[in-house]
């Protein structure tokens, strides 16, 4: 389609255009024709009207008012009809794979005239790849998804499969072998975890958090127990199909009756006369992804004590849409298990050593939470400082009000904090071996998701007051607020709630206390 010609007009010749029957407003050096919208405008005709908007430079209260994507909407694009000779619009929209020049928009690493000791120019060109590939691929499907609850499109994760996403989202391992990663960017052995940190972060950033673990977060906990516990006929058959996107996997250990305490779980597996099968019963609650997995792995009570198994969806096996307070993408389900079989081959680790199987991961599925934690704090961050940027009360920025700078003082420090603890952690995790990161990081990632996502809290419930009525609903200029706010006691609970997770760290800190220690 041939793209309009658009005028150059003067600000005289616009101001002629200030009548109900005639209407037209300049943002940004750009010309709107408003005549026929304006009945259509959903912020009223009055507004539109008003002398000092018909017919004249309109920039600062539409910004005020609208976010920019408003302008960039096909039936609102097409208002347009000219220019202003001789100037330039200044302000546009999301540019793919662009860094913020906002302050702390970005952490240090990525912010001009910054150092930082963890990044080499590797991992600068790889997170330029990856940012390019979230917000062309997966930010529109993730905007859509939300609106229509659907479960994230095949055509996306087919395309993260192109590039060995999903298996690079299981940090660094043998599951990379032989596979090109980010069309060869980064070799398996080059591969670190500040190179799943950037996968993380910038999944967060161009994500909305019910989508963010709609997209295979249930891959992220519950494949891991097949890859390190699975017999080898499992993992050849089951880790490929989840690693290339063809088959969904999920984490199923939480029931009505118990959580952080796994070993009261009453679901049970006993086994078949021949002993070849196990017959599983009970029922799981909150299983991210549950909806549509193919295959679950279960917590379960054995004669033996606690057990893992794997079951793949069969007879037997029911999953429910649950209702939660983020949306219907998530895929998180009710699940019950009426008599369901599963070949007592699907065994992950002992019989008796569930418990063994579950901990093992718990210290990576945290920290991912702690990289998105922190990166969704940031985006919280930008848009605070561009609201109270363009919201101008009593005549000035939104910002001279010393109390709203003071929440911003808060916001940023408390996301600076959280990226640099989490680089800290990361490095540690580069440098020792997986037993020792049991042995030494649990108490610090415990403490960092702990710590973060109270920050994320705080931070959420500031924003909503910076943004005043617009932080509480869900569309226009507060919109990201009001999900983050929404959405943050995900961040809370999951992988271990707040409260649980400090104490964690605290005795881990007393078990390591030396004996000689005096005051
Ligand atoms: C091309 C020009 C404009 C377009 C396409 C437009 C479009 C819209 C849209 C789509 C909304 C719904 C809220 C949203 O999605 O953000 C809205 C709300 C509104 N608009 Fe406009 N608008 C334009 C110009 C203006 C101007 C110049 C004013 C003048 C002050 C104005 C005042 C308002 C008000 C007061 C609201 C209600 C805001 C709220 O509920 O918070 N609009 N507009």
């Amino acid at each position: 389609m041939a793209t309009k010609e658009l005028k150059q007009l003067s600000r005289e010749e616009v101001g002629k255009h200030n009548k109900d029957d005639d209407l037209w407003i300049i943002i940004d050096a750009k010309v709107y024709d408003i005549t026929k919208f304006k009945a259509m405008h959903p912020g009223g005709l009055s507004v539109l009207l008003d002398p000092e908007v018909a017919g004249q430079d309109a920039t600062d209260a539409f910004y005020s008012l609208h976010r920019h994507e408003v302008l960039e909407r096909p039936p609102y694009k097409r208002l347009q009809i000219g220019v202003i000779a001789g100037e330039k619009s200044i302000i546009h929209g999301r540019i793919a794979g662009e860094i913020s020049k906002v302050p702390y928009a970005e952490p240090t690493w990525l912010t001009e005239g910054y150092h930082s000791p963890y990044y080499s120019d590797g991992h600068r060109k790889f997170q330029k790849e990856v940012r390019k590939f979230f917000d062309e691929i997966v930010y529109p499907d993730a905007l859509a998804r939300e609106q229509d609850g659907k479960r994230p499109s095949q055509s996306v994760i087919d395309k993260m499969t192109c590039v060995n996403m999903h298996a690079m989202r299981m940090g660094p391992g043998k599951h990379l072998q032989n596979r090109t990663l980010m069309n060869g960017l980064v070799t398996p052995e080059e591969y670190d975890y500040f190179h799943e940190l950037i996968i993380t972060q910038e999944f967060a950033r161009a994500s909305m958090r019910g989508y963010g673990d709609g997209l295979l977060g249930g891959k992220v906990i519950g494949l891991p127990p097949v890859i390190n516990f699975g017999s080898d006929e499992l993992k050849n058959r089951v880790v490929p199909e989840v690693l290339d996107g063809k088959k969904f996997i999920c984490l199923a250990i939480s029931e009505a009756q118990a959580g952080s305490d796994v070993m009261g779980l009453q679901t049970t597996a006993v086994k078949s006369e021949d002993g070849k099968e196990w017959i599983i019963n009970g029922s799981k609650k909150w299983i991210t992804n549950g909806t549509f997995a193919d295959y679950f792995t279960v917590g379960c009570k054995t004669e033996d004590g606690f057990t893992v198994i794997l079951v793949e969806r069969s007879e037997g096996v029911e999953t429910k849409q649950i209702k939660t307070s983020y949306s219907a993408t998530a895929g998180t389900a009710y699940i019950t298990f009426d008599n369901a079989r599963a070949p007592v081959g699907n065994t992950l680790g002992e019989e008796g050593g569930g418990i063994f199987v579950i901990l093992s991961n718990f210290n990576h599925e945290r920290w991912v939470m702690c990289c998105s934690s922190a990166r969704s704090q940031r985006s919280i961050v930008e848009e605070c400082l561009k609201w109270t940027t363009q919201r101008k009360v009593f005549g000035k920025p939104l910002h001279s009000q010393a109390v709203i700078r003071a929440k911003i003082a808060g916001m940023i420090s408390r996301a600076e904090s959280a990226q640099n603890w989490l680089e800290n952690i990361t490095y540690q995790m580069c440098n020792m071996s997986y037993r020792q990161q049991a042995n030494k990081l649990a108490g610090q990632i415990a403490f960092l998701k702990s710590y973060s996502t109270a920050c994320g809290q705080d931070t959420a419930r500031d924003a909503v007051q910076v943004f005043g009525g617009r932080g509480i609903t869900q569309s226009g200029m507060g919109k990201f607020i009001e999900h983050y706010h929404r959405t943050i006691p995900f961040d809370a609970l999951l992988g271990g709630a707040e409260d649980v997770l400090a104490d964690l760290g605290v005795r881990q800190a007393l078990r390591a206390m030396p004996k000689d220690a005096r005051l």
